[in-house]
């Protein structure tokens, strides 16, 4: 039986531990998917990459507001599909050549689970090892609905790769996937139909942000909001998905050649059998952590995905590097930061959001200020002609300091990096707004703005 010093589960983020520090540990990673993980294989890379040209194919809409006539001749999707994953694939590929190149880490291609507490099956074999990560991600949750079984539907991880660009589709969610993939595949051309069974879409946004998105979103999408999916079968002659939905408009039958399921994400605890390490999960399956992403067996660490029901790959990055510390430091542990964890949609148009939303402000009992600012009542919104999209800032009034910043609109995941910065570095308002020079007439004067309508 092979002895590790260390093992870690999961080649996304975990990948991102060994390195030249830990050349004197004996290593092994372990990952049953595809090289690299959710991130950079079926998450946030390729989606993005799929984004940008959907802005593009977008951009007639835009044009015609400030006396531009554009006119989209075609969306080469194939062509699209092949570029990112001609991209991705190598980086997975290369990544997996290397490390299993580097001389103390052994790649296993396998599904681990614990035998005890030093005990991992992998595939075949057996190993046991001194430390372990717990880098193993989450998946896709499939509804259990009426006929789920009698379809092909897609998930994220499957439907970039479709082999053309469908006619129409269904986004079962109103998440995250569905703001995106969502925009991506109406831009390019398809028929999508979102069905969501709350009022608004993107309901973990501000109330105000989420439903101007919904509003938004629906003018160049098929939004059905407080719609149940009663259940899905084959379409006509056998072709596409037909699903039933019961709204507003009553029971409805929609067909559609894609059906694309987007309705969260489970942590994968649950296949690692856990227990027998003596690990405990939360009543949501997340792996539990302290402050320094131990769980509770002392010589196993978790983070990302499967601890942390943030879900975000800039959170898994942190805690990979808290981790990475941590067991080089056992003596000088240090703790994960989530005080203040930021998050962009990427749709048309853009969300990105920190802290307390003014419900949650509300909630508390804060006693709070909540200022909003048009980027139509700046320059470069002018230059826009934009009508739509605004920051909302929400403030503690007893100190002044930002508790919350929403942003909707063209750049919100880049301008949200100031207003980031001054809650994680307890700057007052008007100082980051005084304090330094603004870019005249950047589309960042409506971050400018916005915080000098709060109280000095
Ligand atoms: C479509 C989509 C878009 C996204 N976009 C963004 C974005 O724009 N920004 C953002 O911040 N986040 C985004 N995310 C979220 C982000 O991808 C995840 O938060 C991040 O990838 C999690 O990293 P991780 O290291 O925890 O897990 P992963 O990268 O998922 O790695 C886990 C690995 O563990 C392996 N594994 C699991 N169980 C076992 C087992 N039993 N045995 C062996 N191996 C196992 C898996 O094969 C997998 O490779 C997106 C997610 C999706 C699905
Ligand atoms: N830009 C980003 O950072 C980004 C992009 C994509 C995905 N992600 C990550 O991936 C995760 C998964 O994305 P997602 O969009 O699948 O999840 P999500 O949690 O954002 O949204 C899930 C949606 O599905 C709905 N839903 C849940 N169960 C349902 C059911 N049985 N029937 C109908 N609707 C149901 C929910 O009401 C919600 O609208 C996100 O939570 C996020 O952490 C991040």
């Amino acid at each position: 039986m092979q002895h590790f010093d260390l093992v870690i589960i999961g080649s996304g983020s975990g990948n991102s531990i060994p390195d030249e520090r830990f050349a004197d540990l004996d290593i092994a990673l372990v990952d049953k998917g595809v090289f690299g993980g959710t991130c950079l294989n079926v998450g946030c890379i390729p989606t993005k990459m799929f984004v940008h040209p959907a802005d593009l194919a977008a951009s007639p809409g835009h044009a015609a507001r400030v006396g531009v006539d554009l006119e989209l001749r075609q969306v080469r999707f194939a062509e699209i599909r092949d570029r990112i994953f001609g991209r991705i694939d190598p980086i997975s590929e290369g990544g997996l050549t290397w490390r299993a190149s580097n001389e103390n880490v052994t790649v296993f291609q396998q599904t681990a689970h614990f035998l005890d507490p030093h005990t991992l099956q992998v595939g075949e074999e057996t190993i046991t090892a001194d430390r372990f990560v717990l880098a193993a991600g989450s998946r896709p949750v499939i509804p259990d609905l009426p006929g789920m079984d009698t379809v092909r539907y897609h998930t994220s991880d499957t439907v970039m790769r479709l082999p053309e660009l469908p006619r129409s589709m269904v986004v079962i969610g109103g998440g995250y996937i569905a703001a995106e993939l969502g925009h991506v595949f109406a831009s390019y051309g398809t028929r999508v139909t979102v069905v969501a069974r709350g009022d608004r879409m993107l309901r973990g946004e501000d109330a105000e942000v989420s439903a101007r998105f919904t509003e938004l979103l629906g003018r160049r999408l098929d939004v059905r909001t407080g719609t149940a999916v009663e259940g899905v079968r084959p379409g006509p002659d056998g072709e596409g998905v037909t699903v039933s939905l019961s709204g507003p408009d009553g029971a409805v039958d929609l067909d559609a050649d894609v059906l694309l399921v987007a309705t969260g994400r489970v942590p994968n605890g649950d296949t690692l059998a856990l227990d027998a390490a003596g690990v405990e999960l939360d009543e949501d399956g997340y792996v539990v952590v302290d402050a320094h992403q131990r769980t509770t067996a002392a010589h196993i660490w978790a983070l990302g995905d499967v601890s942390s029901p943030a879900q975000l790959k800039h959170v898994a990055n942190h805690e990979a590097r808290v981790v990475q510390h941590n067991l080089l430091h056992p003596d000088a542990l240090v703790e994960s930061d989530h005080r203040f964890v930021p998050h962009a949609v990427f749709s048309d148009p853009q969300v990105a959001s920190v802290g307390l939303t003014e419900e949650q402000a509300r909630d508390r009992g804060l006693d709070y200020v909540a200022v909003t600012q048009q980027y139509g009542d700046v320059a470069f919104g002018w230059a826009m002609e934009d009508t739509d999209h605004f920051v909302k800032l929400v403030a503690d009034r007893s100190t002044g300091l930002l508790v919350g910043a929403h942003l909707i609109g063209p750049e919100a995941s880049s301008l949200v990096q100031t207003l980031i910065q001054a809650m994680s570095f307890g700057q007052h308002p008007h100082a980051v707004a005084r304090g330094q020079y603004w870019i005249h007439p950047a589309m960042a004067e409506v971050v400018e703005n916005a915080l000098l309508k709060l109280p000095a």
